[in-house]
């Protein structure tokens, strides 16, 4: 039977999305009972009784605490902060907090772009689509949270280089072929090696969010590494809002393991919005197609999922050139067959998104002490 201790422990994970803070130390578990069947009983204060996110905090500590050994059931209450509560909580903020100062107020659409598989192409898509969706004269930004593999920089031509602080000590994102850029990448010495441990990663995933001037964006594409790691979690938690798109090639076998990462992405709540399919067959200068890939492994999917299939991509040689040499393809030769399904599924996306854009968390941040520089030491130029 875990101790009280030790669930506290394990609610650490359960974060606020929009306080950007775990509900133990934002002072929100009213209560835990633990019963001697196991059965654990646990009051999350809310800061309003209406409040929209209640269903992932029930989710959060409802995962977070079964997965303690002895526990048999979890109970999940919720009250309200009393207003002397909810003061001290905003004290206890203030302002170099981790509060989001609106970064992200003007984005209207995230999405995270992920993948089951390794090198099915998910950073190749990413770039290209923001490439297709400028041209379609969308405002764009790529936030590259490839941690492990981060090629972003590298296909985008801004490979070496730093961004910039402005004067409200915000980092200004890079910019390539009118899209904004922000990577791990930027902030590490060529191939450094990193491990990266849960804290570290959250730290700077939520810096990248809240800490970016990113500005006014119609999208900002996640590129998230493969799998259904531990980045995955930590996004959807801070941006429920997001949604998911995920890349896979024909080949049954990318496939179920790309249904892993949908699975993954269902239990954290974050919305599967489609499904783009890569390395779809190529065809030769002569006209004969090869499905080198497979067939039908995108479509497969996009039905078990009921979400639309955007795109299928093929294999051309440009797409990998010029991904080489740090230009999206899109921008410079739109008829090439890979570059025309890409704005293909640009379009799609375009038509999927709702009518007005989603509003991400914004709150008044009440100074209670001198203004203080952000948190974490990222470095950078400038
Ligand atoms: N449709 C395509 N046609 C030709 N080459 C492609 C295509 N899609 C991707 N590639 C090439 O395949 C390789 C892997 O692509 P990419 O790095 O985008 O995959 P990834 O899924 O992001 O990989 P990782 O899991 O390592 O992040 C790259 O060299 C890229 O240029």
């Amino acid at each position: 039977m875990p101790t009280r201790d030790q669930i506290l422990e394990a609610l650490k994970v359960v974060i606020d999305p929009e306080l950007h803070k775990d509900i133990v130390t934002l002072g929100m578990v009213r209560s835990i009972d633990i019963a001697e069947t196991g059965a654990v009983n646990v009051t999350v204060s809310l800061t309003t009784p209406g409040c929209p996110i209640k269903g992932h905090f029930q989710s959060g500590v409802t995962n977070a605490v079964n997965a303690l050994e002895g526990v048999t059931a979890v109970n999940v209450g919720f009250d309200v902060l009393t207003d002397a509560e909810k003061q001290g909580l905003q004290r206890t903020l203030g302002r170099n907090s981790g509060l989001p100062a609106g970064a992200l107020a003007q984005v209207a659409n995230v999405v995270c772009v992920g993948s089951g598989k390794g090198g099915v192409g998910k950073s190749t898509l990413t770039v290209n689509l923001a490439a297709a969706l400028h041209a379609e004269g969308k405002k764009v930004g790529v936030l590259d949270a490839d941690v492990w593999g981060y090629s972003i920089p590298r296909m985008l031509g801004l490979g070496g280089q730093r961004p910039s602080v402005n004067a409200e000590r915000k980092i200004l994102p890079l910019e390539s072929h009118g899209i904004k850029v922000i990577s791990i990448g930027f902030f590490l010495k060529e191939d450094e090696a990193v491990v990266w441990r849960g804290p570290m990663l959250h730290k700077a995933l939520t810096q990248f969010l809240d800490d970016v001037a990113w500005g006014e964006l119609d999208y900002l594409l996640i590129d998230l590494p493969p799998g259904t790691g531990d980045v995955s979690m930590t996004l959807s938690q801070l941006l429920p809002q997001a949604t998911f798109m995920i890349v896979t090639t024909p080949q049954d076998v990318a496939q179920k393991v790309a249904r892993r990462s949908a699975q993954m992405a269902d239990k954290v709540n974050l919305e599967i919005s489609a499904v783009v399919e890569n390395m779809s067959g190529f065809t030769a200068p002569g006209g004969d197609h090869y499905p080198i890939f497979g067939e039908g492994g995108g479509q497969t999917l996009a039905d078990e999922l009921d979400v639309p299939l955007l795109g299928q991509v093929p294999l051309t040689m440009p797409l990998r050139a010029h991904a080489d040499a740090g230009i999206p393809l899109v921008a410079v030769d739109p008829d090439d067959a890979a570059a025309q399904a890409i704005r293909h599924t640009a379009r799609g996306l375009i038509a999927m998104a709702p009518a007005k854009p989603v509003s991400l968390p914004v709150l008044e941040v009440v100074q209670t002490g001198p203004p203080q520089p952000v948190g974490m030491s990222l470095p950078m130029a400038g």
